[in-house]
């Protein structure tokens, strides 16, 4: 199978619409995320209807929480079958570790997230994170390497720095925050186009409302597997 680069993020709040806007897209060119939402409302059930339709699943729940909560939590969701699974890295290392440690020979990739795309430097100083989103991202990622996860989830902006900063060739940057150029920020703070993005190093673009919200979401997709096929 080839390995496409987009992963279109199926925020909807039921299934139906969901299966609707998957079975419009093209599963060579795109893999599929299902967030909170609509996970909480269809559940394991909706996982197995769009593999059957052969995307590969994302489950981005974020787990967040003590070790032995969180890596229980992982090894439910990699039971499904799926992808890529998702935490956050402030969890901690201890954390990161017994969530790596639950996946042991499992093919379900696991990666962290670092800082929220919607984050800028006035929010993390709120919440008492005094540094820049790029040294907070850095540090959060490097401890996810340790901790022997597949990668994290970081804005586009931080991609190419993190790509120079002695991360191994294999460890994943998945970058949500993707806006094409005519399209609003939304609830998003620290974004990129997709072709910024694939510039500066980044494996998986999570794309979510450009594409599923567009008139034509299959034609957005196609424009994008164009834009960065060649960068
Ligand atoms: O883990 C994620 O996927 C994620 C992390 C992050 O830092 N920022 C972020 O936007 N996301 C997800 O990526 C998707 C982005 O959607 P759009 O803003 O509509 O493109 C949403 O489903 C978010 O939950």
């Amino acid at each position: 199978m080839c390995d496409p680069r987009i992963i279109v993020a199926l925020d909807f709040p039921d299934q139906v619409e969901a299966l609707e806007l998957a079975r419009r897209l093209d599963r060579s060119l795109c893999r599929i995320k299902v967030g909170k939402e609509l996970f909480t409302r269809a559940g394991p059930q909706l996982i197995e209807k769009l593999m059957r339709l052969d995307f590969e699943i994302f489950l981005d729940l974020k787990f967040h929480d003590i070790p032995n909560t969180a890596a229980s939590a992982c090894t439910a969701a990699a039971a499904l079958g799926v992808w890529m699974i998702n935490v956050h890295a402030l969890g901690g290392k201890k954390m990161l570790l017994a969530c790596r440690e639950s996946l042991h020979q499992k093919n379900t990739k696991l990666i962290a997230v670092t800082l929220l795309t919607s984050l800028q430097r006035e929010d993390l100083d709120e919440v008492g994170l005094f540094d820049t989103p790029a040294h907070i991202v850095q540090r959060l990622a490097l401890l996810t390497q340790q901790c022997g996860l597949d990668g994290v989830v970081c804005s586009a902006l931080e991609a190419a720095q993190l790509r120079s900063s002695g991360l191994i060739e294999e460890f994943l940057l998945v970058t949500p925050g993707i806006r094409l150029a005519d399209s609003g920020y939304n609830d998003q703070a620290r974004v990129a186009t997709p072709r910024q993005a694939v510039q500066n190093g980044a494996d998986y673009l999570v794309i979510g409302r450009p594409i599923t919200r567009a008139a034509e979401p299959l034609k957005v997709l196609e424009k994008i597997s164009r834009e960065i096929y060649f960068v």
